[in-house]
């Protein structure tokens, strides 16, 4: 494979760009989500120190003692806090990912109508590491101005108000998951891999940079292909709900993180999942229905839909 199927966008050219040149990024942003599920981004403004800084104390994080980390499992929900090594296993599947992980959510302001209410469950922090928590909120927030961008861009490209999508995230139920992938051990189970092929749940993703390559997309040929990021750049992909809203005219991407082959070290990356709030109603764009393509799912709320697939992919019990 010679050329990169994905493509590499510079988002200073819809954020400073005229209206020719942010049509033309949200073009192509669209066209790299239908052609392989990802583009790679660049000109994000994000300070390389902000990811650098978080990289450092998530991984410190996660060397700690075993018993140290457990005392950040939360009951409430999987959504925040730290989930241990092969709990979340993808849909359909019941061998468990070789990741652990630690999520952190939208903090809404003390009187929020939403505050603390199950949906936005109050996020943990680690005694042990005081400075992960203006970290991680800083970055958390770098992510959400890109994710508005982002879907800005997109609601343009489908001729919608450009506040079609960002209307939606306004404290949307976005998580920051930081994921360690240790190295391989001896003995595990043969079928077991970094995180199965599987759809993510959202609008979008952005994943910061990966400390190791292994994340690979499903092409529309049915070909695994590797997406590599150069430092400082953003990878971006497609979710159900975006597949849900568009009618499937941008399909949700399917990728997975495939064991090492070469050095067997640990993996950690940092996904974050941008979602609506959780009252948002799940509603297909009237123009991506069309008699080739008629209306595939019925309106859902956000926060409905999530439930459902956590409880499939074995973060939440069915109540
Ligand atoms: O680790 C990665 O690069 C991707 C992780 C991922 O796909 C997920 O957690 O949903
Ligand atoms: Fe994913």
């Amino acid at each position: 494979m010679t050329q990169n199927l994905v493509r590499t966008l510079n988002l200073k050219s819809y954020t400073h760009g005229n209206a020719s040149e942010r049509a033309k990024f949200a073009d192509e942003f669209a066209a790299g989500l239908k052609e392989t599920g990802f583009i790679t981004l660049e000109g994000h403004g994000i300070d390389p120190n902000l990811i650098k800084n978080n990289y450092a104390l998530f991984q410190e994080f996660f060397s700690l003692d075993e018993e140290t980390k457990r005392k950040y499992v939360t009951v409430v929900s999987g959504q925040r806090g730290y989930t241990p090594f092969g709990k979340e296993h993808a849909k359909n599947r019941t061998v468990g990912d070789l990741k652990e992980f630690w999520h952190v959510g939208q903090e809404l302001p003390v009187g929020h109508p939403l505050h603390g209410t199950d949906d936005y469950p109050a996020n943990i922090w680690v005694e042990e590491l005081p400075e992960l928590r203006k970290q991680a909120l800083n970055l958390y927030y770098e992510l959400e101005r890109v994710a508005r961008n982002m879907l800005e861009a997109l609601a343009l490209h489908f001729d919608l108000r450009l506040n079609f999508f960002t209307d939606m995230i306004h404290n949307g139920n976005h998580v920051l998951r930081a994921i360690h992938y240790p190295p391989l051990e001896e003995g595990m189970d043969p079928n077991a891999v970094r995180a199965a092929q599987h759809e993510d749940i959202n609008l979008i993703t952005l994943l910061c940079e990966a400390t190791a390559s292994g994340l690979e997309l499903l092409t529309r040929e049915g070909e695994w292909y590797p997406v590599e990021a150069l430092k400082g750049q953003i990878v971006v992909d497609a979710g159900d709900m975006l597949q849900r809203v568009t009618n499937g005219v941008i399909p949700a991407t399917t990728h997975r993180v495939v064991n090492p082959k070469g050095e067997n070290t640990s993996r950690y990356s940092m996904p974050y999942f941008v979602h609506p709030y959780s009252a948002a109603l799940l509603e297909t764009i009237p123009a991506c229905v069309t008699e080739e393509n008629p209306e595939k799912w019925e309106a859902i709320t956000a926060g409905d839909f999530l439930y459902e697939r956590l409880v499939e992919i074995g973060l939440v019990k069915k109540k």
